[in-house]
C-alpha cells in the first residue's frame, strides 16, 4: 500500500527493462540528471531528484502502456509503436538517434523464392505479427495466394534453417545476424529508431510541465553528443571564408584579439564532420583549432 501511495502523484517514465536499448536509456537518464537506484526485485523505482518513477518493462508492451494513458513517456522503437497498433494514442516526442534498424523480409540465399510475390503463399515466421500480416496481406490481395504468418518469440533467423519457415520478417542492422543465418533481405517493410514517446490519453495532464522539462533534458543530450564546440583564430580579413566553414547553428561568436587583425571565433559544428572542418580551417590559414566536447547543452 505505501508502495502504491509513494508512486500515486509522480510522473511514470518506462523505459526498456532490458536488451538493445536499455544501456542507451540509462546513458541518456543518467545524462539528463535522472538519480535513481533500481533494485533487483522491483521493476518501478522512484528518482531521488524529480517528482517521477521509472518503470522498467519489455520494450513490446510499453506503447501500449504509454497509449492507454497508465505510463505518461516512454522510450521504445519505432517498430514497436507500429507493432502495437497504438500509433493513434501515442505522440512521438523525440526520435532518439540510437536502436536504428529495419523490419526486413528475408528468405535463404540460395534458395528458390527471391521475390515478396513469390513468398506469398508460403509460410513466413516472424515476432512482428502485426507488421508482417498487414503487409502479406495487402500483397495476398494481388497475388490470390494466402500466406501463413506464424510467430516466434525470438532468434527468428533460424526459422529458415530448421525448416519451420520459408522467409522471415526480422530486424536488421548491421545484417551479421542474417548473413550469419544463410539468409538475405528482399524486402524493408520499416526502418526504425528509439523514440521518446508520450500519451494523447494522459490521465494526469498537471503532469505537461515536467514532461516538457524531462524532454527538453533529454533532447539537450543528443544535442551534446551530436555537437563540439569548434574554437580558432584566424585573420580578421579571412572572416568570412573562416564563418562559411563554421557558420554556427545560429551564427559564429567572433571576439576580438589582443593582436589587431585577429579575431577568435567559437562555433558548433557536428561531430560527424569536425576532422574535414578542421582540414579546411587549416587550409585558409586558421590555428590553434580547440575541439571541446559538450557535456551537455540546451539549443
Ligand atoms: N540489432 C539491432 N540494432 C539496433 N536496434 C535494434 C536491434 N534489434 C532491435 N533493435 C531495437 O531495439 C528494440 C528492442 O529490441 P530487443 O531485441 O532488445 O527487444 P526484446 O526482444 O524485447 O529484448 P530481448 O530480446 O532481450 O527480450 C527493437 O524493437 C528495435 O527497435
Ligand atoms: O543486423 P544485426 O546487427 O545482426 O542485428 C539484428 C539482430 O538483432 C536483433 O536481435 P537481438 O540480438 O536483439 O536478439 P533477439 O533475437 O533475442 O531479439 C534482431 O532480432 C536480429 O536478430
Amino acid at each position: 500500500m505505501e508502495y502504491f501511495e509513494s508512486i500515486k502523484d509522480r510522473l511514470l517514465f518506462a523505459i526498456p527493462k532490458k536488451g538493445r536499448l536499455y544501456e542507451k536509456c540509462l546513458e541518456l537518464l543518467h545524462g539528463a540528471d535522472i538519480q535513481f537506484t533500481r533494485s533487483q526485485r522491483l521493476d518501478v523505482c522512484l528518482v531521488r531528484n524529480f517528482p517521477m518513477a521509472l518503470v522498467f518493462l519489455p520494450a513490446a508492451d510499453i506503447p501500449r502502456f504509454v497509449g492507454e494513458g497508465n505510463i505518461d513517456l516512454g522510450i521504445t522503437g519505432q517498430d514497436m509503436v507500429a507493432e502495437s497498433e497504438m500509433g493513434p494514442l501515442v505522440t512521438e516526442v523525440l526520435p532518439l538517434g540510437f536502436g536504428k534498424c529495419s523490419l526486413q523480409v528475408q528468405v535463404p540465399e540460395k534458395g528458390n523464392l527471391q521475390t515478396v510475390e513469390s513468398l506469398s503463399g508460403k509460410r513466413v515466421v516472424t515476432s512482428f505479427e502485426v507488421l508482417a500480416g498487414q503487409y502479406f496481406k495487402e500483397l495476398d490481395e494481388k497475388t490470390g495466394a494466402k500466406t501463413r504468418i506464424e510467430y516466434v518469440g525470438g532468434s527468428v533467423e533460424a526459422a529458415c534453417a530448421l525448416g519451420l519457415a520459408d522467409g522471415i520478417v526480422d530486424l536488421v542492422e548491421s545484417g551479421e545476424t542474417m548473413r550469419a543465418a544463410g539468409l538475405h533481405a528482399i524486402s524493408t517493410l520499416l526502418v526504425s529508431e528509439a523514440v521518446l514517446i508520450k500519451s494523447t490519453q494522459t490521465k494526469k495532464s498537471n503532469h505537461n510541465l515536467l514532461i516538457d522539462r524531462l524532454t527538453s533534458r533529454i533532447a539537450g543530450v543528443i544535442a551534446a553528443g551530436k555537437y563540439v564546440l569548434c574554437n580558432y583564430n584566424i585573420e580578421r580579413i579571412r572572416l568570412k571564408d573562416a564563418t562559411a566553414i563554421t557558420p554556427g547553428r545560429r551564427a559564429a561568436t567572433v571576439s576580438p584579439l589582443d593582436d589587431e587583425g585577429w579575431v577568435a571565433v567559437s562555433s558548433m559544428v557536428e561531430k560527424k564532420i569536425v576532422a574535414e572542418v578542421m582540414d579546411r580551417l587549416e587550409a585558409i590559414g586558421a590555428c590553434d583549432i580547440l575541439i571541446i566536447a559538450l557535456d551537455n547543452c540546451r539549443v
